[in-house]
């Protein structure tokens, strides 16, 4: 089997540099898949609260653990503080909420989920009669104390963020007491990230790609919409290597340092995906994918624009 590579982040522990999402997962699937998963060598599941399966998550951990297949610390956990549980005093509970779905007593990474906090503590997503997001203007900044406390209490390894950007990225430096170990963001061929990758690494913060297939089951998606996968520029690579599309723009963001999270519940895709340690793209064609670069967003989050703290509305990244 093969042993996956990993990151070193700024406190010392290593993230695998691969892992399995679980956005859309359905609750009958991704138990299956989370086993499957780790029968083939994954070592890190990317969890979140918000999407509605850490339970059936759990399920297939602690079947794996109890079957002697991996013990607990051969396993990277990471899960997502949702936006209505941004108020300081709200964050233990919705920690411990995660912990008791996933069934372990510590995560190896809590992040932010968004910047932008929503009215707390009731809908996850409380609407207006127009339908429109309901925000608080609770800060992240007073939300990342409380992230940093969860550290001390022994309740998570490492913390971090996810989806922002350069300058609520540098608010929360200004204030940490614990660097954030990582900001999950979109990246794949379609939008690389690099400025804010170079940012990231010149404050040694390590970067995982979301979406890294272009999310082509995103809820929002229209049939017509052209997909990341079908793209004959990637096809075309894909066959020069004798490798599936899928494969070549995951090698992609782990030959570049990138950490990876593809979801999928499908077996043979979740060994296909996991199959990219075995060939290396050479440096012509990594250049090639990253001119591929349109900033093209699949997750914008349009639902929360206006939001003081939406993270893609008024900086260039
Ligand atoms: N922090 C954040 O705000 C966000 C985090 N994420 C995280 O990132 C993960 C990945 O992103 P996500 O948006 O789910 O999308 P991905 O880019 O990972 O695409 C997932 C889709 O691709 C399909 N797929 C998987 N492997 C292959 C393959 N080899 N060939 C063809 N199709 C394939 C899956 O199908 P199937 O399952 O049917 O096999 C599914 O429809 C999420 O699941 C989540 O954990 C995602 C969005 C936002
Ligand atoms: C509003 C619709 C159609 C779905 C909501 C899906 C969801 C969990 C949105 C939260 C933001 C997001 C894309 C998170 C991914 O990690």
């Amino acid at each position: 089997m093969v042993k996956l590579p990993g990151v070193v982040l700024n406190n010392g522990l290593q993230i695998p540099i691969f892992g399995l999402g679980t956005w859309k997962s359905q609750p009958g699937q991704v138990t299956q898949a989370v086993k499957d998963a780790i029968d083939i060598g994954y070592r890190h599941i990317d969890c979140a609260f918000i999407y509605g399966n850490e339970n059936e998550v759990g399920e297939a951990i602690s079947a794996k653990i109890e079957e002697g297949k991996v013990k607990r610390e051969d396993l990277w956990i990471t899960s997502k503080l949702w936006n209505t549980f941004h108020r300081p005093d709200l964050v233990e509970g919705a920690l411990r909420k995660s912990l008791k779905n996933l069934r372990v007593d510590y995560l190896d990474l809590y992040l932010i989920h968004w910047p932008m906090a929503y009215k707390e503590d009731g809908e996850l997503f409380p609407k207006d009669e127009q339908g429109n997001i309901l925000f608080s203007n609770v800060d992240y900044v007073d939300t990342w104390k409380e992230l940093e406390k969860a550290v001390q209490k022994g309740l998570v390894k490492s913390i971090g963020l996810s989806n922002f950007n350069r300058k609520q990225i540098e608010r929360i430096l200004n204030v940490a007491t614990i660097k954030p170990v990582i900001n999950q963001v979109e990246c794949h061929p379609y939008l690389t990230q690099d400025k804010l990758l170079n940012f990231c690494k010149s404050k040694g913060i390590v970067i995982t790609a979301y979406s890294p297939l272009g999310s082509p089951d995103r809820p929002w998606a229209k049939a017509d919409e052209p997909k990341l996968l079908d793209d004959p520029k990637l096809v075309n690579l894909a066959k020069k290597y004798n490798k599936s599309t899928a494969q070549v723009v995951l090698r992609f963001q782990v030959q570049r340092g990138v950490v990876t999270i593809p979801k999928s519940v499908t077996k043979s895709r979740i060994a296909e995906n996991f199959n990219i340690f075995d060939f290396e793209l050479s440096k012509e064609d990594l250049e090639c994918i990253g001119s591929f670069n349109v900033n093209q967003r699949f997750v914008p989050m349009t639902a929360a624009l206006g939001h003081p703290h939406h993270p893609f509305e008024n900086d260039e990244y």
